[in-house]
């Protein structure tokens, strides 16, 4: 077979230099339902790159955890992925299409797990209940790393103490049940990392946890991806999560990245009226409770309702009828972000 090279993407939207890991283009992921076609995700483009975190930002159902499914072909039936390209670029310098791999095959069974790990925000729905922490990780780890089975649990103890579990060599005979919700969730960390993922994806990780336990484990992934240079896309509501870990950043609406660009650049100046409502939602430091501002005008339209042209148009303080409504906007490059809108792209 052919070797080609990493690619690298020296004019990459949203870091000049990165390795990118990951390059997601015109990704469209469909639930064919008996009411009709949610276009749960519908054209997304965007990079991943090594030893950055990207955070996925957007409202309930705009799609971010069927895109990040996506990645991993685990999206449950009647979804689908319609259309589109998810090249991995793997260790060997090796592009994979992860959208038209096969279901089932080997490629795809190593590189999910050994090569993208997922954690979620129940940990529940990665560790199984009937079986023991240590067990489960130690198996995790046999199926994806050439190692006996001492020091595949060696291996999985060490990783029980990285992720700040006490008494790691006692926890790794615990069962999921016996732990704490964060403890739980360090666990489930702790089995995703095992096999020194290159890119880790985490949906909501920390939403459930206090907000002690969610710094620790956000810190955590930060100081692990560092330690091994991988990619973090990390998905989340949650604006003061976005400002802890992120350096990249992409907003997602209705099934589509409408403004993406550095952590910088999106919180300095925001493009998207949709991004800037969703940064004003926010309540500041000092800002009284009856001075706060309103959470975005509207609710996310019905999936099944999309709104024509832009989609956001319905909710936007900045709806230009005849325009929004007739097309929908491509993204441009402005200022430091990639941004959708016919306020920035009057052409498009
Ligand atoms: N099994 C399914 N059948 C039909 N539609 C689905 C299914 N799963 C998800 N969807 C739809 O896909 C869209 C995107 O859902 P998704 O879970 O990706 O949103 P999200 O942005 O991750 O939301 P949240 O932040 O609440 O997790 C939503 O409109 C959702 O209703």
């Amino acid at each position: 077979m052919p070797q080609t090279q990493i690619h690298t993407k020296p004019q990459s939207p949203l870091h000049p230099n990165g390795r990118m890991l990951v390059e997601i283009q015109n990704l469209k992921t469909h639930f064919f339902t008996d009411d009709g076609i949610v276009k749960a995700v519908e054209g997304v483009d965007l990079d991943v790159f090594a030893n950055r975190t990207l955070c996925i930002l957007g409202e309930s159902g705009c799609g971010k955890s069927i895109m990040a499914r996506s990645i991993l072909r685990i999206v449950d039936a009647p979804g689908r992925i319609v259309d589109g390209s998810i090249k991995y670029h793997n260790a060997d310098g090796r592009t994979i299409d992860l959208a038209t791999a096969k279901q089932g095959s080997k490629q795809l069974r190593q590189i999910r797990g050994q090569d993208i790990a997922m954690i979620f925000q129940e940990p529940m729905s990665s560790l199984g209940p009937i079986q023991k922490i240590g067990k489960q990780i130690t198996e995790t780890i046999l199926l994806h790393r050439p190692m006996s089975k001492a020091e595949a649990k060696e291996t999985a103890i060490e990783m029980l103490d990285r992720v700040g579990i006490p008494k790691p060599a006692e926890r790794f005979e615990a069962y999921p049940f016996e732990l704490s919700g964060g403890m739980r969730q360090r666990a489930m960390i702790a089995m995703a990392l095992s096999c020194q993922p290159r890119l880790l994806i985490a949906d909501e990780p920390t939403t459930a946890l206090d907000v002690t336990t969610q710094a620790q484990i956000l810190d955590l992934i930060a100081e692990l991806k560092e330690e091994f240079q991988m990619g973090v896309m990390l998905i989340t509501h949650d604006l003061g999560v976005v400002a802890q870990v992120a350096e990249d950043v992409a907003v997602m609406y209705m099934g589509k990245v409408v403004e993406r660009g550095d952590v910088y650049s999106i919180f300095e100046n925001p493009k998207h009226p949709y991004t800037r409502a969703l940064l004003e939602s926010v309540p500041r430091m000092g800002m009284e409770k009856r001075n706060r501002l309103p959470a975005i005008r509207g609710m996310v339209p019905h999936p099944l309702a999309r709104p024509s042209g832009c989609t956001f148009r319905t909710r936007c303080d900045s709806y230009m009828p005849g325009i929004c409504d007739k097309a929908e906007p491509t993204m441009v490059r402005k200022d430091g972000t990639d941004v959708a809108c016919f306020l920035h792209n009057k052409g498009s």
